[in-house]
């Protein structure tokens, strides 16, 4: 384990370990975890903290429970930042008892995880990957009217489920794009894509919220996955839902893996050929269940949705926690991420500031 020691600030900061794991040590000076493994234990963070540590920026492999914040706190640690929208893998009521903020960072991958959803939308429905590797294997001996059959999307109905950021801007993608209707089901919201639409003057393709997801899987052609993982999403596709979907549906998932049971995605698969998907992530990460691999019906690729600057940013404004009120609105980051004017003085998100008495900023 190799932590290096306070930098000063004219020196330049030491490369970064595979772990991007930053711990805010006296002084405020930056350590970055030079550590290559890439995923920490709770154990590796444990020795990292020490006995003092004002806070970190992790990520979200990591187990961020009762043991870390109350090992975070006992070494003087006030804030924990998560690099990544999702925060399932922190126990946020562990970090409000031992008062330790947690900052998340929405808004900023809006746009680049809805592409992502859109790339394998349409990778799945044209059967991209198939047809590279049929290429690259020589295999290709002419032109034939049945080769590498696939779906068309125009008019064809595309589901989301969680239209919340990404769902909707995904949906926007595939409905302007693809001029696909849109069907969609979220547990809390009521209207997002309607007032988009509305506002824009326009109605060029239908559009509905269903009243149960059930409702989304059987009427789509297209289905993406944006939910939060949490109680209510675990294994939300599972083997009985996944019946209710059309034999040559798509379901995309750029949420987090345990929104299906993979398992039972694997048998379903290899039951329907024609049905396909297109993963970013997945239930064990960076694992795949058994079978899923050789599944010529699925496109996989590793979490890589994110990847950006402006994440790091966020995380790294996050943990300037100490004396920094919260930006009222996590939702409108832009003015963290010019790079011409300086940062304002606000912690860009925090998810646990109303139950730590944060103070809202008046920026
Ligand atoms: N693959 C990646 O690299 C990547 C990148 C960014 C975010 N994400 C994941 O995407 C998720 C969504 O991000 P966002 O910015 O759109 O968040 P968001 O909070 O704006 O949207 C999530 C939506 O899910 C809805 N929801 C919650 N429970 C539900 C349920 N049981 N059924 C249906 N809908 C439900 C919420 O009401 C909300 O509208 C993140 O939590 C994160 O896990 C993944
Ligand atoms: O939740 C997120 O932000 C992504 O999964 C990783 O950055």
């Amino acid at each position: 384990m190799t932590v290096p020691k306070n930098t000063p600030s004219d020196e330049p900061l030491p490369p970064f370990g595979r772990s991007t794991l930053w711990l805010y040590k006296p002084a405020f000076f930056p350590q970055i975890c030079t550590e290559k493994k890439t995923i920490l234990s709770v154990d590796d963070i444990l020795a990292l903290i020490g006995d003092r540590c004002d806070g970190v920026i992790g990520q979200l492999t990591e187990d961020w429970g009762e043991t870390l914040f109350s090992a975070l706190s006992r070494a003087g640690g006030k804030a924990f930042s998560n690099m990544a929208v999702g925060y399932n893998n922190v126990d946020v009521e562990a970090a409000n008892k031992y008062g330790v903020a947690v900052g998340n960072t929405p808004g900023v991958l809006t746009e680049t995880t809805a592409e992502l959803a859109a790339s394998l939308s349409l990778a799945a429905a044209r059967r991209i990957v198939e047809a590279d590797e049929f290429m690259r294997a020589g295999k290709y001996e002419g032109w034939l009217p049945h080769l590498f059959v696939g779906n068309l999307l125009k008019g064809q109905t595309v589901g989301v489920i969680g239209a919340g950021r990404i769902g909707s801007a995904y949906a926007r993608m595939m409905v302007e794009g693809f001029k696909m209707n849109l069907i969609y089901y979220d547990l809390y919201q009521s209207t997002p894509y309607g007032q988009f639409l509305k506002a824009n003057g326009e109605q060029p393709v239908t559009w509905k919220r269903a009243s149960s997801m059930e409702e989304v899987l059987q009427e789509a052609d297209v289905i993406s996955l944006h939910p939060v993982l949490d109680k209510t999403t675990y294994h939300l596709v599972n083997k009985e839902r996944l019946a209710m979907m059309k034999k040559e549906a798509i379901l995309v998932n750029c949420s987090r893996g345990p929104v299906i049971d993979e398992v039972a995605l694997v048998e379903h698969l290899r039951e329907n050929p024609m049905f396909r998907v297109g993963l970013d992530v997945f239930e064990d990460e960076p694992y795949m269940k058994p079978g899923l691999a050789d599944m010529k019906n699925a496109v996989v690729v590793p979490h890589i949705a994110s990847a950006s600057k402006g994440m790091a940013t966020l995380a790294a404004l996050n943990g300037k926690i100490k004396g920094y009120p919260i930006w009222s609105n996590p939702n409108s980051v832009e003015a963290f991420l010019d790079e011409n004017s300086p940062a304002p003085a606000a912690c860009p998100s925090i998810v646990n500031s109303k139950a730590l008495g944060l103070p809202v900023s008046k920026l």
